[in-house]
């Protein structure tokens, strides 16, 4: 390793052991320009490419004759202030030549497995292949940056890591932070020898020379007992990432000392990277599948909205819903009703939930949890079986009183923790401060009360669904409450059209149907007949026996009309006590008989208190032309005709003297 000033055209520090590589002493290298110790087309390259740079795209080469025999290196080169860094590692093992066909094939292979396990057992058969580990992993991390082994190749003398965990304290942020500025940290020997640059600083800028983008910088003494402890003597590990996030690492093991050829190594590193940009796209492809499902779910939701279902009803049919949430039950909490699918709990205790979460969660979002037993929840009601919770308010009028609850059971893990799981590193002064580990022993840890946990794509889901039953519930609320208004306007209606006393048509209404028969006679030549019935010597009713009295044969009255009448014929109180009974469609000769039944029909009738009731009844037909009042006015003219005749009879207008 060496810096250099090109500005100044000096060479400002170089490894201590820079003679057993290119053959010049550490005083001499120090004597000479860049040019002069590394050669020009090396310095050219580095001149052009570090232009504005941090770091030199690529790798440069150099070769040397050293004890008769041409040796290569290859090296990376990056600055750090105003300092360049030549890191050179000779070319060894595999050649070029053999490894490019090796990898293409691996590649290839990556490119064609189509799940996770096959990708990520491939990616560690074919690093072991290629560096000759003992040990290659894929370890994944989970929220906590706790870390489990996935996929694992090994040799028969290194002990299997397969499904074991490490604590997140194994790989503290600040380590996790170095693997996004550079993915791969490499250590072939942690038994070798530190090799000091020389001078140890540069005498014009003090700052420690930054190696964090290289390969070849020692590693801190608490990594080197880690591996010890872990009874490894080389290591190599790749981040596996995205952009923006740490997913997991390949990490390589050796029992012995491991030299990697600085080729195979970018090899693995292209192999890490087309297999991490795999699993992304998997994971992607994974993804779309399930928001195909969601889709699917939100489309039946949208018919339900349409022909208005009650979601309650809905709910009950969605066994879908259940594998889409992998859920164990389903409840929909509405109104102070709770309806519930699968493994739910009893309908009190669902109803607290949704009481206790209407009380403190306050928030649109989703409320969530995967360990129940461990939120104030669990003091609130009895959770029986149910140990994860996924809540989705559906506020109507902003109050979240309606909730989609879904429930899972417990998942019962085994986390084999490698290692001890006491802290291994301590927060201090803003920084973790490591602690080596001392024993890799498996710990078998059992994690109960604890559901899978609600992944980012399922709260997302649930929280759309949600959207969309809160506008079916909406929508089927309002409908409700039109069908009610509807109801309600109806009686009002009926209230307003209806004779308090006799519950029959007022005059109002009565009037209206008038009105429409004159319309159908003008229209389509209909016959209409109207026959207007008083009471006779209703006063002297009234005078002898009381109001109430004369009210009661009012009311009886009107029964006997309405039980005379057909489905076609209208009966309404024209007035105090006089009725009106429109025969539509009929003649008048029919009008006529229909009156004399009915005035037949109360004079044979026995009136509780008033005894014998008669009528006296006028009819008359509608002619082309008429208005109402003249077509009412002949009933009435043959109704006092009636009356002067004696009473109790029927007068047709046709027996009027005109
Ligand atoms: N009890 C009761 N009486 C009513 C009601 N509406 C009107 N009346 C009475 O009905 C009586 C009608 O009397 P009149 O118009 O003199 O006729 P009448 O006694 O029937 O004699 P004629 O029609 O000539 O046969 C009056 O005394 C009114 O007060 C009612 O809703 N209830």
């Amino acid at each position: 390793m060496l810096s250099l000033d090109l500005e100044q055209n000096t060479v400002l520090q170089v490894s201590a052991n820079i003679e057993q590589w290119l053959e010049v002493s550490v005083e001499q290298a120090l004597q000479m320009t860049p040019v002069s110790l590394l050669g020009d087309p090396l310095i050219k390259r580095v001149r052009q490419g570090l232009q504005h740079k941090e770091r030199l795209q690529g790798r440069v080469s150099l070769t040397r004759q050293r004890g008769g025999r041409r040796c290569r290196f290859s090296g990376i080169v990056y600055r750090h202030r105003q300092r360049v860094v030549v890191e050179l590692e000779q070319i060894a093992g595999m050649s070029e030549r053999r490894l490019l066909p090796a990898v293409n094939e691996w590649l290839n292979g990556l490119a064609e497995t189509n799940t996770e396990e096959a990708l990520l057992q491939l990616l560690v058969t074919a690093v072991r292949s290629l560096t000759g580990h003992d040990r290659v992993m894929v370890y994944q991390f989970d929220a906590d940056w706790n870390g489990t082994v996935v996929a694992e190749s090994r040799s028969q003398a290194a002990e299997s890591y397969l499904g074991h965990s490490f604590p997140a304290s194994d790989i503290p942020p600040q380590v996790r932070a170095k693997y996004q500025k550079n993915t791969v940290r490499s250590i072939p020997d942690a038994t070798a020898d530190r090799v000091p640059l020389v001078p140890a600083q540069d005498a014009r800028d003090p700052t420690p020379l930054d190696l964090s983008l290289g390969i070849l910088r020692a590693v801190a003494p608490s990594h080197l007992d880690y591996t010890r402890n872990m009874g490894v003597k080389a290591t190599l590990s790749v981040a596996m990432q995205d952009q923006q996030h740490l997913w997991g690492l390949l990490a390589c093991h050796g029992l012995e000392p491991a030299p990697l050829s600085p080729l195979v190594r970018d090899e693995v590193c292209t192999l890490v990277h087309m297999a991490t940009q795999r699993l992304f796209l998997l994971k992607a492809r994974a993804e779309t599948l399930y928001l195909q499902r969601v889709h699917d779910c939100r489309e039946r939701l949208a018919e339900a909205q349409m022909n208005l279902l009650d979601p309650g009803l809905l709910l009950l049919q969605s066994q879908e819903w259940l594998e889409l949430f992998n859920a164990s039950g389903l409840a929909l909490l509405k109104n102070g009703a709770a309806y519930s699918i699968g493994q739910a709990l009893p309908q009190a205790e669902l109803l607290k939930i949704g009481a206790w979460l209407s009380q403190h969660h306050n928030s649109t979002g989703v409320w969530s949890s995967q360990h129940l037993a461990g939120t104030p929840l669990a003091a609130a009601c009895d959770l029986g079986e149910v140990c994860g919770l996924l809540a989705v308010p559906l506020p109507v009028d902003a109050i979240p009183q309606n909730w989609l609850l879904l429930l899972r059971g417990e998942r019962l893990k085994s986390y084999r923790w490698a290692g001890w799981l006491q802290a291994q590193s301590y927060y201090d002064q803003g920084r973790y401060q490591l602690s080596a580990k001392r024993s890799f022993d498996a710990w078998v840890e059992l994690v109960r009360d604890q559901s899978e946990p609600w992944l980012p794509h399922e709260q997302k889901a649930a929280q759309d669904i949600g959207d969309d039953l809160r506008v079916t519930i909406l929508m089927r609320a309002i409908s409700t409450l039109n069908e009610r208004l509807t109801k309600a306007n109806r009686s009002l209606e009926e209230l307003a059209c209806t004779d308090a006393l006799t519950q029959v048509w007022n005059r109002y209404r009565i009037e209206q149907a008038i009105e429409r028969d004159i319309q159908l006679g003008e229209q389509l030549g209909q016959p209409s007949v109207l026959l207007l019935l008083d009471v006779d010597f209703f006063k002297s009713i009234n005078d002898q026996y009381g109001h109430e009295v004369g009210d009661a044969v009012l009311v009886t009255l009107a029964d006997i009309l309405r039980h005379s009448l057909r489905e076609t014929d209208s009966l309404g109180r024209w007035g105090g006590e006089e009725f009106v009974i429109l025969a539509s469609g009929c003649s008048l000769s029919d009008g006529q008989a229909l009156a004399e039944r009915i005035r037949t029909a109360v004079s044979d009738m026995q009136f509780d208190q008033a005894g014998t009731v008669t009528l006296s009844i006028g009819v008359s037909q509608w002619q082309p032309g008429d208005q109402r009042s003249q077509w009412v006015d002949r009933a009435d003219q043959a109704m006092y005709a009636a009356k002067q005749g004696g009473r109790n009879r029927v007068v047709i207008e046709a027996a009027l003297d005109v």
